[in-house]
């Protein structure tokens, strides 16, 4: 239970209106054993044939001719005693000392008990009996209008106790979910994409809703239910303690199940929670990419899947209810045992009309049925609540396997530190650097993703990476916001290498837009000014004006403020794409990485957005991720080729023309398929990045032999 303890910690701010819930349920239970005692003095009005008031001054006297009868025992045991110290010593005299003295132990015994039941009885009868009338019906309905208050109190502290346990489970779940959240989204990109949304999600939400109701358990039935038992154990006690031991024979055994049942209980919901993260994973698979399961006619095969996920969660979820449905029998079955010897014994007692069961003294007077009667209701009564509790075990088995899997994701440092006290970076002055750069997703991989690539580009440099699928771009240009770390080698700004800046100060310089917008759930205006704290309207609008965003924004219903949809679902790819550069350009970041962000936009609109980024570039290091190559001399000022996770060449578009054979041929795949798409007939659409007559960099154009910007030039 070490992880839900930790998961109960978080109640620790809580602790006072836990404390009041705990006297509510303390109060709730004196109520519910005092309404159970009230069984007895009805019984006695009934099977006595006399009020209240007769009753107690029978039983007072009866007290008080008991004690005389044992003080006289007791006074001729001494008497008794003190002739046998005028004998000789003999063994003969010892053993009948040694007689005289047990009987003379056992008579005070009983001498003391009376006079304890005679002090009872007369402190009844002073503060309680005193005041009941002497009419038998009528002091019946006064027990049953008592019985009716306590009733209703007990019901009033009944809702406070539940009120503050709803209180302080859901504060306890708030404080949960927010330190969690904390930590895990300081964890590294890479700790993160392993453990998957999907299981992110599952924690956050399923697995915190089962610690919910262990400690709603914990602090609801946990406490209640017990205190009830004690109070009614006390309460059994007190009318006979030796026979309420009797009843407590069990308990060992009824531990001994409940450690066997808890042990397989946690293992169980162990596995049910994994099998729900399965089905989230699933669910969410099918609808985030509800177009291709339609368009690629796949429902049969996802409901099959989903079907198998959600067999696996049944079958788990069964052994479970299983384990459940086990625990409550089996307690049940000691509980009646228990009851049953405590039962037994006691009918011998008033069957027999006799205080011992063999030499044990179980009783200082007879047993009467009445008494009998309620002893047997607490001891009822003390089964009920540990009846109760049995169920309450599989809960907190629940509630310790979700908590181990919340605690296996809040401990996980993230290995890419923060470094408070590193060097701040406030500009790029002269240069970024990659510097023998080796790094692989997977350690035990054959071929890292990165092999030793160096790089160095001059501030204000604007270079288009380039290559093949898979080569390493994203992966190269990740490395810069630190989103990973290298596995050797470094990347260095201004001969600072990362690892020991200010992480916050570095990612302050970086704007990043990726093909995968990365858009959320709210409107325009919030998802671009998402780029700069308390950027205001204008500012956002002057940003979406240059990333050509503003015409379209204005055009849709709500402008600014129309809600964006899930993952932006409510605009096309293309006007997502310039809404996230929007949010780049307003960061006004001195490093800019473009990952693709073109790759959904049309080819007018990208005309206008690289004329607007020539001029957005100037001062700013940019990383152009690209494979439209036609792009490149425009923008670029140099160019580097990477192929396998190496690159191959780096200079300018020009240079590697020149001497680069595999940058030459992709270059020219490019213009072929250009030359194709733009022959007649050939079907040209928009979309076709070569296709518009506003083709930015055409071969064969004069642009196409001379150096391709200014800047390149210069
Ligand atoms: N999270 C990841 N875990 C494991 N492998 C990955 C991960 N991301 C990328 N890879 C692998 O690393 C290699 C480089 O990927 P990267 O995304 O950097 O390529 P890229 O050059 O940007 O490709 P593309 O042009 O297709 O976007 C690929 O082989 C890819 O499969």
């Amino acid at each position: 239970m070490r992880n839900f303890r930790r998961s109960v910690w978080f109640s620790w701010p809580y602790r006072q209106r836990l404390a009041a819930s705990v006297f509510c349920a303390l109060v709730v239970a004196v109520l519910w054993s005092v309404n159970l005692g009230a069984i007895y003095p009805v019984l006695k009005l009934l099977s006595s044939g006399k009020n209240l008031q007769q009753w107690i001054d029978e039983e007072i006297a009866e007290q008080q001719k008991l004690r005389e009868i044992d003080a006289k025992e007791v006074a001729k045991l001494n008497f008794a005693l003190a002739t046998l110290e005028s004998r000789p010593d003999t063994p003969e005299r010892e053993k009948q000392k040694r007689s005289y003295s047990a009987d003379l132990a056992r008579a005070t015994d009983a001498q003391d008990s009376h006079a304890s039941w005679d002090y009872r009885y007369q402190w009844l009868r002073a503060k309680l009996i005193r005041h009941m009338p002497t009419d038998r019906f009528e002091t019946f309905l006064w027990i049953m209008a008592a019985v009716l208050v306590c009733v209703v109190v007990k019901g009033v502290f009944e809702f406070f106790h539940e009120s503050l346990v709803g209180w302080v489970t859901n504060r306890t779940l708030f404080d949960l979910r927010n330190s969690f959240f904390r930590r895990v989204v300081r964890q590294d990109v890479r700790q993160l994409s392993a453990a998957g949304t999907n299981d992110l999600m599952a924690r956050f939400t399923n697995d915190t809703e089962q610690v919910g109701s262990g400690v709603k358990v914990l602090y609801g039935r946990v406490i209640a239910e017990p205190l009830k038992a004690v109070t009614c154990f006390a309460a059994a006690c007190f009318i006979c303690w030796q026979l309420t031991l009797t009843f407590v024979v069990v308990v060992p055994l009824a531990l001994y199940v409940l450690m066997r049942v808890s042990k397989a209980m946690r293992k169980a919901a162990k596995k049910a929670l994994q099998r729900m993260s399965a089905m989230y994973k699933i669910l969410n698979e099918t609808f985030s990419g509800i177009r291709a399961v339609k368009g690629f006619t796949r429902e049969a095969h996802e409901r099959r899947r989903f079907r198998q996920a959600n067999y696996e969660f049944y079958r788990k979820a069964l052994r479970l209810v299983n384990i459940d449905a086990f625990t409550n029998p089996a307690i049940e079955v000691l509980v009646v045992i228990a009851v049953g010897l405590a039962l037994g014994a006691g009918v011998y007692l008033v069957v027999s009309g006799s205080m011992y069961i063999g030499i044990f003294r179980m009783c200082s007077q007879p047993l009467s049925f009445e008494t009998l009667l309620q002893f047997y209701v607490f001891l009822a009564a003390i089964a009920d609540p540990v009846r109760k509790l049995s169920s309450v075990y599989t809960k907190l088995q629940g509630a310790e396997a979700a908590s181990a899997r919340i605690f296996e994701l809040y401990d996980r440092e993230p290995t890419i530190r923060g470094n408070a006290d590193g060097p701040r970076l406030i500009t790029v002055k002269k240069r970024i650097e990659f510097r023998h750069v080796c790094f692989a997703y997977n350690p035990t991989a054959d071929t890292p993703t990165l092999d030793n690539v160096s790089l160095t580009v001059k501030a204000g440099e604007t270079v288009a990476v380039v290559g093949g699928n898979g080569c390493g771009k994203t992966t190269l240009l990740a490395l810069l916001p630190r989103f990973f770390d290298p596995d050797s080698g470094a990347v260095l700004i201004d001969g600072v290498n990362l690892r020991t800046a200010h992480l916050r100060s570095l990612r302050k310089l970086i704007g990043v837009v990726t093909q995968d917008t990365q858009l959320f759930d709210d409107t325009v205006l919030a998802n671009i000014a998402y780029g700069k704290r308390g950027a205001t309207r204008e500012e956002v609008i002057a940003a979406a004006k240059e990333a050509r965003a503003h015409d379209f924004i204005e055009k849709k219903e709500g402008g600014y403020e129309a809600l964006m949809g899930t993952a932006g679902s409510n605009f096309s790819g293309g006007e997502r794409q310039k809404v996230a550069l929007a949010r780049a350009i307003l960061r006004n970041p001195q490093v800019l990485i473009l990952d693709e962000f073109t790759s959904a936009i049309d080819m007018q609109s990208e005309v206008d957005i690289h004329d607007a980024l020539k001029q957005f570039v100037k001062g700013r290091t940019t990383f152009l991720i690209t494979h439209k190559l036609h792009t490149v001399p425009e923008i670029a000022d140099r160019v580097a080729m990477m192929e396998s996770g190496r690159v191959l060449d780096f200079g300018t578009h020009a240079e590697l023309l020149a001497r680069c054979e595999p940058y030459r041929r992709l270059f020219e795949s490019v213009q072929m398929w250009k030359t194709d798409a733009a022959a007649p007939g050939s079907g040209t659409k928009e979309s076709a990045p070569l296709a518009d007559a506003r083709v930015p960099f055409a071969p064969g154009s004069p642009e196409g032999t001379k150096p391709p910007t200014q800047r390149d030039a210069a």
